[in-house]
């Protein structure tokens, strides 16, 4: 959660920084969002899994893991909107 609250703040200053268009704002803002969203929900489940057994469990397992999965799919997602935001804008520069 920490890392993803730093990649969200470094995105946001970048988006000030390289004065990004309304439909980028929206973009940045909706990946932050379901990053932060899927984290909160992957707790929950974590907390959940642990409530319900802290013992191996194979069940459990699958539903930490996908919980997780989908945190880092999303979190993949956003790493290629932050670039085809911003490596153009970077590029420009040079
Ligand atoms: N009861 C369990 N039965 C089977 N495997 C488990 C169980 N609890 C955890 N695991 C496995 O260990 C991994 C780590 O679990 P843990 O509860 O430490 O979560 P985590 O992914 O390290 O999350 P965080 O660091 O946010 O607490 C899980 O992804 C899962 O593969």
């Amino acid at each position: 959660m920490r890392i993803h609250s730093v990649m969200a703040l470094i995105a946001i200053a970048l988006g000030f920084i390289f004065h990004v268009s309304h439909a980028e704002w929206l973009a940045l803002v909706l990946v932050i969002g379901f990053v932060m969203i899927l984290e909160v929900i992957n707790t929950a489940v974590e907390t959940l899994v642990d409530l319900y057994t802290e013992e191996f469990n194979h069940l459990a397992k699958i539903a930490k893991d996908t919980a997780a999965a989908a945190v880092l799919c999303m979190a993949i997602v956003s790493v290629i909107v932050g670039i085809i935001i911003f490596a153009p804008k970077v590029l420009a520069l040079f």
